[in-house]
């Protein structure tokens, strides 16, 4: 919609929220287009919490595992699913409505695109799953946004409160599970944004269990390669990254950088999903020491889902916002934003790379002058 003066678009809003503009609308063919469209986006966000636990329930039944070998009649699916045939009817049509199932003529359910390609995208199944307790959250989302001291969300991410080894080996290892899967398209992404030629040793700061590492690993054969986590985490990526074919060139570093100094003589640090778990006074503390850690001219490079600031994105905006709200510790932040903490932590050059994908990360890079 073209940009229309301040006092222009109040009046259409007005206008726009009366039923005779509406009844209007629905009679003249271009803006009855306009309208229709306009109604179709407003009812999917209606929608939106009932698709979302469709998905939920068709994930948790394992509904897609079962048709991957072929589509299967309702009551073979309920039964195989512990659910009463005419319930089970329900959700594998409201499975083919979302476009990841497909109803054949003979009334029988297979898998779609959409849903053959949920079960290839690393990790998503785990990440749908444990929306469980976001959703817990947000059943009453006023009194969420009115007090949300207590989320089950914080509860299942309890490592970000916690110093090094205040964490419980088996949580950590299900949180740590969950990162590095949904850290491959990440990884991705940010190589894809970012080419690291000329970087000779990278130190990755709350890497987790390396899996963003062992990325940058494959694609640059010759880099070294150094691993900043919480001593309980490492304990997981020692394991992890012992046959991962480059250990020779991998070090490991247990501390906290709440606590502990950063190890020195890296050219560039990463710092991958590891902002937006923490408030401002923590992010300034953590760039500062990046910022001592680094040789003049040293890279840093920042890689998450950021806040579109002025201009509202729909998937970092609504999903991460909420989601980091829950986690109680951090915030999604605009580049704006986190360029300003840059800026005061002492950084210069500084650049914002806008993600293809930015529900997947988005890249801001920043060099020590
Ligand atoms: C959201 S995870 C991201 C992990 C990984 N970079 C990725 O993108 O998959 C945040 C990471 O920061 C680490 N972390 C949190 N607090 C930390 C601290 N005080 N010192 C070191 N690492 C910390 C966590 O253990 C975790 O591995």
């Amino acid at each position: 919609m073209p940009r229309l003066h301040p006092f222009r678009r109040g009046w259409l809003l007005r206008l726009a929220a009366t039923r005779r503009f509406q009844v209007w609308a629905a009679r003249i063919p271009f803006v009855r287009r306009i309208a229709r469209a306009k109604g179709a986006a407003l009812f999917d966000v209606v929608a939106g919490f009932v698709n979302a636990q469709v998905l939920m329930a068709l994930v948790e039944l394992r509904v897609l595992h079962l048709l991957q070998d072929g589509p299967m009649a309702v009551p073979q699916m309920a039964g195989l699913c512990a659910v009463p045939p005419e319930r089970m009817q329900v959700l594998l049509q409201a499975g083919a409505g979302l476009g990841l199932l497909k109803r054949h003529a003979d009334g029988r359910f297979g898998l779609a695109i959409g849903g053959a390609s949920l079960l290839g995208v690393p990790g998503l199944q785990a990440m749908i799953l444990h929306h469980r307790a976001l959703y817990a959250d947000l059943a009453d989302p006023v009194a969420f946004l009115r007090d949300g001291s207590d989320t089950q969300l914080a509860r299942f991410w309890p490592y970000v409160f916690g110093a090094a080894g205040a964490v419980d080996p088996q949580v950590t290892a299900t949180y740590s599970e969950l990162m590095a899967e949904s850290q491959v398209l990440v990884a991705e992404d940010t190589l894809r944004m970012i080419p690291l030629t000329g970087v000779r040793r990278l130190l990755d700061v709350g890497g987790g269990t390396g899996a963003f590492l062992a990325a940058v690993g494959r694609a640059y054969p010759q880099m070294q390669l150094d691993l900043f986590d919480l001593p309980v985490v490492l304990e997981g990526a020692r394991q992890r990254l012992a046959d991962s074919g480059f250990a020779d060139r991998l070090a490991l570093h247990p501390g906290s950088f709440r606590d502990d100094p950063l190890p020195v003589g890296a050219d560039a640090i990463s710092l991958v999903r590891v902002l937006y778990d923490h408030d401002d006074s923590t992010v300034l503390r953590l760039l500062q020491a990046v910022h001592a850690a680094l040789p003049a001219g040293g890279r840093l490079i920042i890689s998450e889902p950021m806040s579109g600031g002025a201009v509202p994105d729909r998937a970092t905006d609504v999903y991460f916002a909420i989601y980091t709200m829950a986690m109680q510790t951090g915030r999604t932040r605009s580049a704006a934003e986190i360029e300003a903490l840059l800026s005061s932590a002492g950084f210069a050059t500084i650049s914002f790379h806008k993600g293809f994908r930015p529900f997947i990360t988005s890249v801001i890079t920043a060099r020590r002058g």
